[in-house]
């Protein structure tokens, strides 16, 4: 079989929203990715500041977030893992997953704005080429990044973020359409986000 080209959609996800689906969704056609692998995180060590939802329940909303696109799927290594989260361990367990293929490791702006932050950086970009993407609020460039390792792609602009919709829960304004009903209606039967008593 010849190698395939896997995209790999790394976040927090507290909750999946439209923004990273649509980013995806964009990405895989315009790449011509066999497939997109969208990857929770353990515990985001850059979100330390903040009390992140249990793992499961991410990793459960990333599930039936995208369960209906037959080239999405969802991997736990980064929750089985353990700990806190580095992308090196993330695509050193891909890369060891799938030796044959080539992967590609999507980015919003504001992520790739950080990404000299993360830990072993120089070593991120032999074992993935970087997509960034588009997110409004945020200036897309590469001015500070390895020539030819990332490329930044326009995609359509979705205002939305997850403190945005846990605050609008936590106020209790809806969030349909801010992303798919089955994740609106698994935050409401596990009751995430409300204030605590
Ligand atoms: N609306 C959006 N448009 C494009 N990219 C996005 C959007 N929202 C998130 N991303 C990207 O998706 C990845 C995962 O994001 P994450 O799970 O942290 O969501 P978030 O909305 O940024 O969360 P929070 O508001 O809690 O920081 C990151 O690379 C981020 O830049
Ligand atoms: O490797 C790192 O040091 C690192 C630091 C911050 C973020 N990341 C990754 O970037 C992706 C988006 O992270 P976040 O915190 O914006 O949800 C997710 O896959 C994180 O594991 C990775």
């Amino acid at each position: 079989m010849s190698a395939r080209r896997l995209g790999v959609m790394g976040g927090t996800f507290d909750p999946v929203h439209n923004g990273h689906l649509v980013a995806a969704s964009e990405v895989q056609h315009r790449f011509g990715l066999d497939e997109v692998i969208f990857v929770p995180t353990g515990q985001p060590w850059q979100k330390a500041g903040r009390a992140v939802s249990r793992a499961e329940d991410r990793y459960l909303m990333t599930v039936i977030a995208t369960a209906s696109n037959p080239v999405f799927s969802v991997s736990r290594v980064d929750i089985d893992r353990g700990g806190q989260t580095y992308t090196v361990d993330t695509l050193r367990d891909l890369r060891e997953e799938y030796p044959d293929d080539e992967l590609f490791f999507i980015t919003g702006a504001d992520a790739l704005e950080q990404i000299l932050t993360w830990r072993d950086v120089d070593e991120l970009f032999d074992l993935a080429h970087f997509i960034g993407v588009t997110r409004p609020g945020y200036q897309l460039n590469d001015h500070h990044l390895p020539e030819g390792r990332v490329s930044l792609v326009e995609v359509t602009a979705m205002a939305i973020s997850s403190t945005a919709c846990r605050q609008r829960v936590r106020n209790g304004e809806p969030v349909w359409y801010l992303m798919p009903d089955g994740v609106v209606r698994y935050i409401s039967k596990r009751k995430l986000y409300l204030p605590s008593e």
